[in-house]
């Protein structure tokens, strides 16, 4: 039914312009090494949204303009180098942009008589729209382009999620839509003499051209264009840079933009911890039920069964195979009851007996799930035996140790999220095993609607919500998400549960636990425990 499947490139990756599409071969690849049209990831990506849900933060974009060979590529890389510490830095190169041309076109460019170096030959509104898009933190499809063959390829790159981009080409000051988005605008100022001998020994051995044709193509395009509209737009720089012996120049750029950047962070994570006397929605509103009234929350009926297995999963002498195989039934009952939330249509079947049967079908045409990691695998296969037939993507987000804020690590989205006339369409289960401090729930649905899909098509599945923690900032500023989970308790603390040994806590005195103190005198606790592959914060009481 749903033919798509989980594209494996993804925040972490990076991408040669010409190279293949896939990013997965390529984590490892340092920084340095990388070309144009690189994503660069150092560490997480830190919230760049307010507790109201809204983006707080564009990312900061930087023009670089110059002549061809000039060193603008160059510059951008140092950049990159020197902000070594910043998240996600993207090289954006004007390159990517050239129009698709035509045969006729086609057989011009390879005899070197199509001119590469007119603003025309650029598709800007295309440019200024993907800038504009990875500037407000949406995700933006960027074509490739083949120098070799003089032409725009079929295959696209999607990039998402820059804290810091860097747009640079020969043109990339000229076009007014493009210098509306530069927070910085450079110039890299070098000589002619110098920048054409650097072409020829570049095309050559990257480009696939001779010295013959590099030459001819200098004198009746190259030069003329840098005279008529690459130098003068150095007048709109803001800073120029030398196109030699710039190390000055950069270590100057990147200190202010440190400084940008340190004027537009904000801590996110104490804002939406908020007990829960300050926060009720309504006066006095502190009974389970007023809660889950109050917040549209779904809660898995309360059968006995279904307080068998929560009984089961806190108690703290349950062996861990049980564990794991309760908290897969819990699983499939939470995706069970969490398909009401699908559109479904009216369907006529006829039954082997010959006689019409008037039922449903479910209505919607692209279905996924978002693993959120590494405590959202717990929900996975229970997902999987329910809906078996769509992709499964995931996040990996996790608290930054010494901020306390959730970092965005690693992202792999089904691929008809990454294209946003599709993702519009899409309805999405997210998993995670809990609601808490809903730092990691934030980001996860933020991530989402930053592509495109619509708040009310997101359906969150978890075990447990605290009543205390983000689960109110969280529904007031996503309304729309539906959240379905087994389980509402109080407050949550962390703690350590006797007799643990393992991850942070080689002595063994103790187990990391999230501890949930509801009314009523009982004690429960979400502890952390290796489920499949992933940890997962399991349920005891
Ligand atoms: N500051 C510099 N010092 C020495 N060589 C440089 C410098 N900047 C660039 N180059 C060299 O010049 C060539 C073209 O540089 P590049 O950055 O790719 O230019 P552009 O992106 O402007 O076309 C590359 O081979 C590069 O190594
Ligand atoms: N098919 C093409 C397309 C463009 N060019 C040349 O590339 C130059 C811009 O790239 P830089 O990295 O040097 O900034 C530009 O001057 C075009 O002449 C090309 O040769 N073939």
């Amino acid at each position: 039914m749903f033919d798509d499947f989980v594209d494996r490139s993804n925040l972490l990756s990076f991408q040669l312009s010409n190279g293949p599409t896939d990013g997965q071969s390529r984590l490892a690849i340092p920084a340095l090494q990388a070309k144009k049209n690189t994503i660069l990831v150092s560490h997480g990506r830190p919230p760049w949204y307010a507790e109201d849900g809204q983006r707080i933060t564009d990312a900061f974009v930087i023009g670089v303009a110059g002549g061809s060979a000039s060193g603008k590529t160059h510059v951008a890389r140092q950049i990159v180098r020197k902000l070594g510490s910043i998240p996600t830095v993207i090289i954006l190169s004007q390159d990517s942009f050239y129009k698709y041309h035509n045969e006729e076109e086609l057989k011009l460019a390879h005899a070197n008589m199509l001119d590469f170096d007119h603003p025309d030959a650029i598709d800007m509104p295309i440019f200024a729209a993907c800038l504009a898009d990875l500037k407000a933190c949406k995700q933006s499809n960027i074509p490739i382009y083949s120098f070799q063959e003089h032409q725009r390829l079929v295959e696209t790159k999607y990039l998402y999620g820059a804290t810091i981009i860097i747009a640079e080409g020969i043109m990339s000051l000229v076009d007014p839509a493009l210098r509306a988005l530069y927070d910085l605008k450079v110039f890299v100022q070098c000589d002619s003499d110098v920048m054409l001998a650097r072409r020829i020994k570049r095309d050559v051995k990257e480009r696939g051209r001779d010295v013959d044709g590099i030459i001819d193509q200098y004198l009746r395009y190259v030069k003329p264009s840098y005279d008529t509209f690459v130098r003068p737009s150095s007048s709109y720089a803001d800073i120029i840079v030398p196109g030699s012996n710039n190390d000055v120049a950069i270590d100057l750029i990147c200190t202010h933009i440190r400084e940008k950047l340190q004027e537009r962070s904000s801590t996110f994570r104490q804002k939406i911890a908020v007990p829960l006397k300050y926060m009720s929605p309504r006066s006095g509103a502190s009974t389970p039920e007023s809660f889950l009234e109050d917040l549209h929350l779904t809660l898995l009926p309360q059968t006995w069964q279904v307080q068998g297995i929560y009984t089961i999963l806190r108690d703290r002498t349950t062996s861990r195979q049980d564990f794991i195989f309760f908290a897969d039934r819990l699983s499939t009952l939470l995706v069970e009851c969490a398909l009401q939330h699908l559109p479904y249509a009216p369907k006529m079947v006829v039954t082997p007996i010959d006689i019409e049967s008037h039922g449903k079908k479910m209505d919607a045409k692209y279905v996924c799930g978002v693993t959120i990691l590494r405590s959202g695998g717990a929900l996975e296969r229970g997902f999987r035996r329910v809906i078996n037939d769509v992709p499964v993507g995931s996040m990996l987000i996790q608290s930054d140790s010494k901020s306390g804020e959730a970092m965005l690590l690693h992202l792999m989205l089904p691929n008809y999220v990454r294209f946003r006339h599709l993702a519009q369409q899409a309805y999405i289960f997210l998993l995670d095993s809990q609601i808490g401090t809903a730092a990691a729930a934030f980001m996860a649905i933020r991530i989402l609607l930053d592509h495109g899909v619509p708040e009310d098509h997101i359906i969150f599945i978890t075990f447990i919500v605290s009543r205390e923690g983000g689960i109110l900032v969280l529904k007031r500023a996503f309304p729309g998400v539906k959240i379905v989970c087994g389980a509402v308790d109080d407050e949550m603390q962390e703690g350590w549960l006797e007799g643990y040994k393992g991850e942070g806590n080689p002595e063994g005195n103790g187990r990391q636990v999230w501890v949930i103190k509801p009314g009523m005198g009982q004690i429960g606790v979400i502890s952390y425990y290796h489920f499949h592959f992933h940890s997962v914060h399991v349920l005891r009481r």
